[in-house]
């Protein structure tokens, strides 16, 4: 034995004793036996190794991928071990050589690796029987064994004919092999493989080499850049390393075009990247496989349908560029790292949309079951969210997690995960992420198509042959369905007539947090779903008529961003009044806003921002070492965009006038002259005009514009009622005075609101604030805001004092500044801007016109650079 690992196989000894033992085992042949062991820990040698053993006789293997045998077979050849397969990929004459080998008294075949699908066979049965006749199998092992659960992450329903081939073959041993699997998952294969007193060996899923971390993308200003520096960073050490040697990554993103997308983006921010899932032609995927696991290139951007059976030992970092479905499928999908037993780092990027549409997904799948049996399958894998979605927003150790859940003892990990490492730190970003969960929680996204979900996930058992199927069609139906429905709520909107409830009633997915309808009363899903409808009708008017306007930029419909933007908006008149009437009214008066937008060519900011993010996906927009995923109308967006550009604020009903604080009162009158504003507030307040300018003049910050104000006021008059002490006092305080533009009713303008009891005023505040949130990124809209603030409120005296040649130049020069900061992640503070700003007007420049800024601007990020 000890022979064939070192002379054969070139090991100097047993990864393990597990490894050893379950090789012994093997080869004494009178057992079943269930190896369940780590990925990349060695369990093909357990059957490899008593394959070569078993002289003259046939170790049959079942994979479930064609390119999983293929990768077996190469490297088995390399050590000069005879594994053949027979498949659809092969010629017939192939085929024939391959049996006719087999039928020899001593086969030269040692392996003979088969998919499920072709055990399945009635022929490949004749000749399996024949073989067995002759006492030429020696063992018949079910590779990646979880296929055969389904409770497993990947069940494949071929894997559950396995145990009929299993009275043809009396007497031959059968091995399962998997990596970590739940008990739950083991008995299962247990059961359908029939498998009766199998010895057992089953290490721990403890991998020490790896370090584990989930990030919310909510709580970081730019997702993607802290994905580029994870990956940097993983990378760092290739810098010296022949390309063979070199460390590589794997990103893994839920759907095909987000792999497309991230791989681009990957690329234009200095990263090479490529693609791989099941829509890229299979050369080309062949080939990107390949240059990935020579070095060619270090990151591959894919969907779970790259990686089984992946033998790259220097993977040094897996990302999940949105949640995992499942922790079994995520152990399995993040273990590819570090297979070579070097430190390697796996990290979940998670975010409420992706916790919603998953859970949506699923919850579809459970609506939609036939029998018990789907119904069951479809609470199993909402069961195993659930598991997930607790991994991603605990804050316990990430190995503790794991490890419960296959069964291990493990308690903490101490270092090797981000909960270990530090529990307060992680806590307060889980906090960050729950904050901001309370406005998203039951959101329930717009419809979406599972796919592509990682490749398949549940819906892998339609996974048919070598490669995961993906079900264009069901896309395209999918986006027909969405497209029929906008253009429904088309008709609908130009007869300006409800659809009948029955229509409405099918599908309340758009409708955020429908279950507390309730909370207005009398108000049903059906009238909250027909306001959603003719307001996602004006949106996506809006969206059209830009697309129309700007055919150079080639803008493309997202109908996912309207149907999110249309709920957020239905979402905040919902939780904004407290009766059906208002209700009704403001959702009403909304969509005429909206419309009425259309009409003057405006354009809701979201929906800009969107825009402008597909221009920079595309390369249109991008500025030197900058990829923005918010908006930011800054100096790259042209004019046209500028003028178009709708306040955020113009969307909230009508401000209430009278019991609003000093700070509240002086924002809504600094609202832009939107036409929601003009046709609700009757007079403007004394400071109107002037403050109008001097809120133009601000940092573009579309969605918080109004809130900028506030924080304005808050800043420049120690003497209002919002101002306290530290920071979250004030954030508390901005957001409560931004609450108050909630509407009321127009006859309560007039008089002084009555004081509700401290209960019922917290309560309203607490909805209110659900009203507020309108982009789900609230800490790096924070940010945002508070650069700007602290950029105007700097910037100012040099425009008072004439250093500023116009408005105009005030405002390019305000974005700019703030752009700079937003880059290195940094708050100035009042010292850094003046600083700053010394640079910026010398001793007595004056920034007059374009020529002049363009010259400041250019050496803008030098001054930024050195005010630290
Ligand atoms: N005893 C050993 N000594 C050194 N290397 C080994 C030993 N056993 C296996 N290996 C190597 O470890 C790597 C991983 O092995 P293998 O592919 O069998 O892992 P695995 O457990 O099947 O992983 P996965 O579940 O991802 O398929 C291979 O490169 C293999 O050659």
């Amino acid at each position: 034995m000890e022979d064939v690992l070192r002379n054969t196989f070139g090991h100097k000894g047993f990864r393990s004793k597990l490894q050893e033992d379950a090789i012994r085992e093997i080869i004494k042949g009178d057992k079943d036996v269930y190896v369940s062991m780590p990925t990349g820990s060695g369990k093909s040698l357990c059957y490899q190794l008593p394959a070569v053993l078993a002289k003259g006789r046939i170790t049959l293997v079942v994979s479930p991928l064609i390119a999983l045998i293929k990768d077996q077979i190469d490297s088995l050849k390399k050590v000069k071990v005879c594994a053949e397969s027979v498949n659809s990929s092969m010629s017939e004459a192939e085929r024939a050589r391959v049996w006719e080998d087999l039928r020899k008294p001593l086969p030269e075949t040692v392996m003979l690796f088969v998919t499920p699908e072709l055990v399945a066979q009635p022929h490949f049965q004749e000749k399996l029987k024949a073989l067995v006749a002759k006492k030429k199998i020696a063992h018949f092992a079910v590779d990646e064994a979880h296929c055969v659960s389904q409770w497993g992450h990947d069940f494949r329903h071929d894997y559950l004919k396995l145990a009929k081939v299993r009275p043809l073959m009396p007497g031959v041993p059968w091995i399962a092999l998997t990596a970590t699997a739940p008990k739950l998952v083991q008995q299962d294969i247990f059961n359908q493989l029939e498998f009766k007193k199998p010895a057992i060996f089953k290490a721990s899923c403890f991998r020490k080499n790896l370090f584990y971390d989930v990030k919310f993308k909510e709580n970081l200003t730019n997702p993607l850049r802290h994905l580029l520096q994870f990956l940097t960073d993983a990378l760092a050490g290739n810098k010296n390393l022949p390309k063979g040697e070199k460390g590589s990554a794997i990103v893994y993103c839920r759907k095909k075009v987000d792999v497309e997308e991230m791989a681009t983006s990957l690329t234009k921010l200095g990263l090479p990247a490529r693609a791989y899932h099941s829509g890229i032609p299979r050369l080309t995927r062949a080939k990107n496989q390949e240059d990935w696991m020579t070095g060619e290139f270090s990151v591959i951007c894919a969907t779970v349908s790259f990686g089984m059976g992946v033998d790259k030992a220097a993977v040094r970092a897996v990302a999940h560029w949105s949640s995992p479905q499942s922790i079994a499928g995520y152990y399995q999908e993040s273990g590819r790292a570090g297979r070579d037993g070097l430190p390697a780092k796996c990290r979940v990027y998670h975010s409420h949309s992706d916790r919603n549409s998953l859970q949506f997904l699923l919850n579809q799948a459970l609506t939609k079951a036939k029998n018990e049996k789907q119904t069951q399958t479809a609470n199993e894998a909402l069961k195993e969210l659930k598991v997930m979605m607790s991994y991603c927003e605990g804050t316990s150790c990430r190995h503790a997690g794991f490890a419960k859940h296959f069964g291990d003892s493990l308690k903490d990990c101490k270092k090797l995960c981000d909960a270990c490492v530090d529990p307060k730190k992680l806590k307060e970003k889980v906090s960050a992420f729950a904050d901001a969960s309370a406005s998203t929680r039951t959101w329930i996204s717009s419809k979406e198509d599972d796919s592509d979900l990682y490749g398949g996930g549940r819906s892998g058992a339609k996974r048919e042959g070598e490669y995961y199927a993906e079900d264009s069609e069901e896309e395209v139906k999918s986006k027909l369905a969405l497209m029929r429905t906008i253009e429904k709520q088309f008709a609908l909107r130009r007869k300006n007539a409800a659809p009948p409830p029955s229509e409405i009633d099918e599908d309340f997915s758009v409708i955020r947090s429908h279950q507390f309808t309730g909370k207005i009363k009398n108000l049903t899903n059906q009238s909250r779903k027909c306001h959603w409808e003719r307001i996602l009708g004006s949106l996506t008017e809006q969206a059209k008529a830009y697309i129309e306007s700007h055919p150079e930029s080639n803008p493309t419909l997202d109908n996912k961003m309207l149907w999110e933007l249309a709920s957020e908006l239905e979402y905040s008149v919902f939780t904004s009044n407290r009766n059906l009437m208002m209700y009704n009214m403001n959702a009403t008066t909304l969509k005429n806003s909206l419309a009425k937008d259309v009409k003057n060519g405006k354009t809701h900011a979201n929906i800009l921002e969107n825009f402008r993010k597909q221009r920079i996906d595309e390369g249109d927009i991008c500025e030197t070492n900058t990829v923005e995923l918010m908006p930011e109308m800054s100096e790259p967006v042209n004019e046209a965009v500028k003028s178009s550009f709708t306040k955020a604020s113009s969307l909230l009903p009508k401000p209430v006038k009278e019991p609003i604080k000093n700070s509240f009162r002086s924002a809504s009158s600094l609202l832009p002259e939107s036409s929601f504003l003009q046709s609700q507030t009757p007079a403007k307040s004394p400071a109107g005009n002037a403050d109008v300018e001097r809120e133009e003049m601000l940092c573009d910050e579309p969605a918080s514009a109004l809130t900028i104000l506030s924080e304005v006021e808050v800043e420049s008059n120690p003497k209002t009622e919002t101002r306290s002490g530290s920071r979250d006092e004030n954030e508390n305080d901005l957001q409560n005075s931004t609450h108050r533009v909630s509407p009321s009713p127009p006859k309560d303008d007039a008089k002084p609101r009555r004081k509700k009891p401290v209960h019922d005023e917290k309560r309203r505040r607490s909805s209110e604030s659900k009203a507020t949130f309108l982009d789900g990124h609230r800490d790096r809209m924070q940010m945002k805001r508070e650069i700007a603030v602290m950029v105007t409120k700097e910037l100012m005296p040099f425009m008072s004092s004439g250093k500023i040649g116009s408005r105009d130049i005030f405002k390019r020069l305000n974005q700019a500044v703030c752009h700079e900061f937003r880059n290195i992640n940094k708050i100035p503070t009042r010292k850094h801007l003046q600083k700053v700003f010394v640079g910026v007007f010398g001793k007595n420049r004056v920034i007059s016109d374009e020529s002049c800024f363009l010259e400041v601007k250019k050496a803008l990020s030098g001054f930024v650079a050195s005010c630290e």
